[in-house]
């Protein structure tokens, strides 16, 4: 048990933690705000014993006394005196709350923010050897769903914070009250603070497992939706859809047993409190000869801590619940940031030719590239020819920089390709996959997505070169046209036209087809290899196809064959 508890202590550290560093002095000043709350809470309830000691038993206290001293000779007097004070402490209560909650509010979402922009840029930097093997469910699953109960987490865990503040103010009362009594309703809650933390590790376990069933809806949705079309095709939806369907249930028998956990907690508490209630005034009353004023006041300080203490133990709870999020987003960004290339100031590398010097670079299970010689000369229009798995997009992802190769060298203008030159290179590439990659938005912005700056000069330049003219000109809202989502309302040589513009745009020193024409007719081929060989100044221009006739046109042919790269 000890062991569960230290390891749940070292996750519920880990989050506070990360939220105590984002706060920062913002925190300490929330931190100030929340025990002022707290004090003026209890000085509100303090200011009790006064007023019911002159409503019940016309005032005999200290306080009585010293308002006899200052003029306010009868009860009347003093209770409106005592009444007013009260009304300003609560209304100085108020604004110290209000104030309290916008700085709280100010530091959970900014605290969300930062964690959602962390994982993404997180994500940004990883390596691509890691970002190829990466399911994208997963990603999506926990920048979104799993960061937002992240959010209920922090929520949690602030409320706790507040609430533990101000039922330490009332017990500090109930202690100065009558210090006996108190000391034993506070080792009660002790105890159940105790029986708390020794039972929160199966709440942790579902909150994971909750986890991992949002994954997994994420990814069975993910994939019918790639799929939907041939899933759609073959009247394959229903195993999609059993399968959806058995993730709802454990989802729905996670929640279940957290409500019922939930729900047992409170029973239990329900019942303890009022049983504590019960003996604090059979106690008081019976043996201790407590006052009537200072045992009324306690049964009001219980009554009012019996609420935020019920409270305290649910966000508890709900906090460790959602906990797993926070360790499941932090895991992946440390799986990012593992392989990651230290960022600086991208260089570009100095004009000149990209050369390769036994370049290797094997996959896990041995396969890819192996000691690649080659120099591309600036402005060359080389196609990269070889069947399929051979290794030609292995080699690209070298010669981009999107792998570093394992042994050998890539160079780019008489400098290694790495670290600041890496990233530097990446700017003056374009890349055009056979897809096209277009994203759910007009074709204006898939067209400035890299290069935002772009005149409509610019862009009918681009589109003229790609053969894309016409295919604007026909849409009724021009490049306004929305595209769908991966632009599935274009045809795939409309796609293949629009992403060529789009890499013609950036103006890029090396464009890399990867079979970006495959999808387009041969004469329309030409055509368009024609204008890209009379570019001038011309690209380095690398073309991977499987066509004769399209590598026909480039001015050499390197082949890959099983890993190895002749010509
Ligand atoms: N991330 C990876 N992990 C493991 N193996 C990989 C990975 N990427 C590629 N491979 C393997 O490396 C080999 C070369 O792959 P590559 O994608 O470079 O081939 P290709 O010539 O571009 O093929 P195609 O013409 O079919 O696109 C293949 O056998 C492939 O299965």
């Amino acid at each position: 048990m000890i062991s569960r508890i230290g390891e749940l202590r070292r996750a519920v550290g880990g989050m506070t933690g990360a939220f105590a560093r984002y706060a920062g002095w913002r925190g300490v000043r929330a931190g100030l705000l929340v025990a002022a709350g707290a004090v003026l809470d209890g000085a509100g309830l303090l200011l009790l014993v006064p007023i019911i000691g002159v409503v019940v038993e016309g005032g005999s206290g200290r306080i009585s006394t010293a308002l006899r001293e200052v003029g306010l000779t009868t009860p009347v007097q003093q209770l409106a005196a005592l009444i007013l004070a009260f009304v300003l402490l609560s209304a100085l209560r108020a604004v110290t709350l209000y104030t309290r909650d916008m700085a709280i509010g100010r530091l959970q979402t900014g605290f969300i923010e930062s964690e959602r922009n962390r994982a993404m840029q997180a994500l940004a930097r990883a390596s691509w050897s890691q970002v190829v093997g990466l399911r994208h469910a997963r990603v999506t699953n926990l920048i979104t769903t799993e960061i937002q109960r992240l959010s209920s987490a922090s929520y949690f865990m602030v409320q706790g914070v507040v609430l533990g503040a101000m039922l330490v103010i009332q017990a500090g009362i109930a202690f100065a009250l009558a210090p006996g009594l108190a000391a034993v309703a506070i080792v009660l809650l002790g105890i159940g603070g105790l029986v708390f933390l020794a039972t929160q590790d199966r709440t942790r376990e579902i909150g994971s497992r909750l986890v991992g069933a949002g994954q997994a809806m994420m990814a069975n949705a993910a994939g019918f939706l790639s799929g939907l079309k041939t899933a759609a095709a073959q009247n394959a939806q229903a195993s999609f859809v059993a399968e959806f369907e058995t993730i709802q249930r454990e989802i729905r028998g996670n929640q279940l047993e957290f409500q019922r956990r939930q729900a047992r907690g409170r029973l239990i508490f329900a019942i303890v409190s009022s049983l504590l209630g019960a003996g604090v005034v059979l106690v008081g009353f019976g043996w201790m000869q407590v006052s009537p004023a200072i045992l009324i006041t306690l049964v009001l300080v219980f009554g009012r801590m019996s609420g935020p203490a019920m409270q305290l133990y649910q966000a508890g709870q709900q906090f460790v619940f959602a906990l797993p999020s926070f360790e499941a987003v932090r895991a992946m960004e440390a799986e990012f940031r593992r392989g990651a290339d230290p960022h600086g100031n991208p260089v570009e590398p100095p004009a000149g030719p990209i050369l390769l010097a036994a370049a290797t670079y094997r996959h896990p299970g041995g396969r890819g590239v192996g000691d690649a010689t080659l120099a591309l000369d600036p402005g060359s229009f080389v196609g990269v020819a070889g069947p399929s798995g051979a290794g030609k997009t292995t080699l690209i992802d070298l010669i981009v920089g999107l792998l570093t190769p394992q042994s050998g060298e890539v160079r780019v203008g008489g400098v290694a390709l790495e670290g600041d030159y890496r990233p530097g290179w990446g700017t003056r590439i374009a890349y055009v996959s056979q897809e096209g990659f277009l994203f759910h938005d007009s074709i204006r912005r898939n067209l400035t997505w890299a290069t935002p700056q772009a005149s409509d000069a610019e862009i009918a330049a681009a589109l003229d070169l790609a053969g894309a003219t016409e295919i604007v000109a026909r849409l009724e809202q021009g490049l306004e046209t929305v595209v769908g989502e991966r632009g599935t309302l274009m045809s795939g040589g409309e796609r293949q036209r629009i992403g060529l513009a789009r890499a013609l745009l950036r103006k890029p020193r090396l464009l890399v087809l990867d079979e970006a024409a495959n999808a387009i007719d041969a004469p329309a081929e030409a055509a368009l290899l024609t204008r890209l060989k009379a570019l001038d100044p011309r690209p380095t221009i690398l073309m991977i196809s499987h066509r004769e006739e399209s590598l026909a046109w480039c001015d050499r042919v390197i082949r890959v064959e099983d890993g190895k790269v002749l010509g």
